[in-house]
């Protein structure tokens, strides 16, 4: 049976107050998108732009313990440096804990309404989970067609305590997993700045951590919708599992070989591969160098999508700025120096809009010259 929303308010209590989800609006049964969701046109995803350039082929993680080293660094930097993403297999994470992952989130989301509500942001029983729907429903003008669960990391036993019975065993032992990569790859990112840091500042700038389950439930018209949109993580790196379905989507914010700057591209599904993505911190500490890629997800009608991401961000202590044998290499410094705590509320303080997070911490360079 087709919902009957009066008017606008019962439709977002129903989905967002009261802890629905999209899922739930999704399972009455619909034919056609809800007004709140439909995007204004330049924010639709219309073409399936699926680039598939060598610069997007995988890179072999496992090669960073070998003679090849030097190549693999290489591979990750440039990466880093003109689009922000790129994907890695051989990265030491089993197969099989990568379906346990996409099958964990589907157990989650696939229960009953009430169970997941009882995480809502408020409500939950735990300080380290969250549930919800979109991203800052209340700041937005269309709502994003997506779910998610939040889990953040404080301790083993914290984990294991707090986080739904459905996805905390394997979530955990896939942020354990992760993080030795993580560790690995920032280290050949900062070596490549020419800086040395302590190990206790790494870990500083990738102290906390979230696992997060996206759910992306069937839509009846993807081309009105948008699953995410045009967003950059605020974090340090991310890591992300997605599942086949693909519909992820980068803009390439430096050009290219083939001139493709401003084009979206998609980054799509390699079985048995991770996605790994800079975040605006590392954009900032490179003092831009590093690019903290603009990206969205498509929705589809044919089945639900799942993506398990990890972020990884700084201490919310932390203060964060460009690194200054960076910034005297470079002559200027491109951002100032926050706290994190504060960039992070900004971040979720505002409705996505591309790159405007960064704003918060940018320094408007005047040019004076010629
Ligand atoms: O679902 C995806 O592939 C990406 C999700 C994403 O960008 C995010 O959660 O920040
Ligand atoms: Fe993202």
């Amino acid at each position: 049976m087709a919902p009957s929303f009066e008017d606008g308010n019962s439709l977002f209590n129903f989905v967002v107050r009261d802890g629905n989800g999209v899922k739930g609006m999704v399972d009455l049964g619909l034919s056609k998108v809800p007004e709140q969701y439909i995007q204004p046109p330049h924010e639709r995803i219309v073409k399936l732009n699926a680039i598939y350039a060598d610069e997007l082929s995988p890179i072999d993680l496992s090669k960073l313990d070998g003679p090849d080293h030097d190549q693999v660094a290489d591979a990750i930097v440039n990466a880093a440096e003109v689009l922000g993403f790129f994907q890695v297999v051989n990265h030491g994470m089993p197969v099989e804990l990568l379906e346990s992952l996409k099958n964990a989130a589907h157990d989650f989301f696939g229960q009953a309404p009430e169970k997941k509500a009882a995480y809502r942001k408020g409500v939950s029983p735990s300080p380290y989970v969250k549930y919800g729907t979109s991203f800052v429903p209340e700041k937005e003008k269309a709502l994003e067609w997506k779910d998610y669960v939040s889990m953040v990391y404080s301790s083993d036993v914290d984990a294991l305590t707090y986080w739904p019975n459905e996805c905390k065993e394997v979530a955990l032992e896939y942020l354990k997993f992760s993080m030795d990569m993580v560790k690995k790859i920032l280290k050949v990112l900062i070596a490549k700045l020419g800086v040395t840091l302590e190990d206790s500042k790494i870990d500083a700038l990738i102290g906390l951590r979230m696992v997060n389950m996206n759910f992306y439930p069937t839509c009846p018209d993807p081309e009105l919708t948008v699953g995410v949109g045009r967003h950059s993580d605020m974090g340090t790196l991310t890591v992300l599992l997605q599942d086949g379905i693909g519909g992820l989507y980068v803009k390439v914010e430096e050009d290219m070989d083939a001139g493709r700057k401003g084009e979206w591209i998609e980054i799509s599904p390699v079985p048995g591969a991770l996605v790994i993505n800079i975040g605006d911190t590392l954009q900032i500490l490179s003092n831009g160098r590093y690019k903290s890629a603009e990206h969205r997800v498509r929705t589809t009608s044919t089945k639900s999508r799942v993506s398990v991401p990890i972020f990884t961000i700084p201490k919310q202590t932390e203060r964060i700025g460009p690194l200054p044998e960076v910034v005297k290499n470079d002559g200027v410094a491109r951002y100032r120096e926050v706290v994190f705590e504060d960039y992070m509320t900004n971040f979720f303080g505002n409705a996505h809009a591309g790159k405007k997070s960064l704003e918060y911490a940018q320094i408007i360079i005047s040019s004076t010259s010629t």
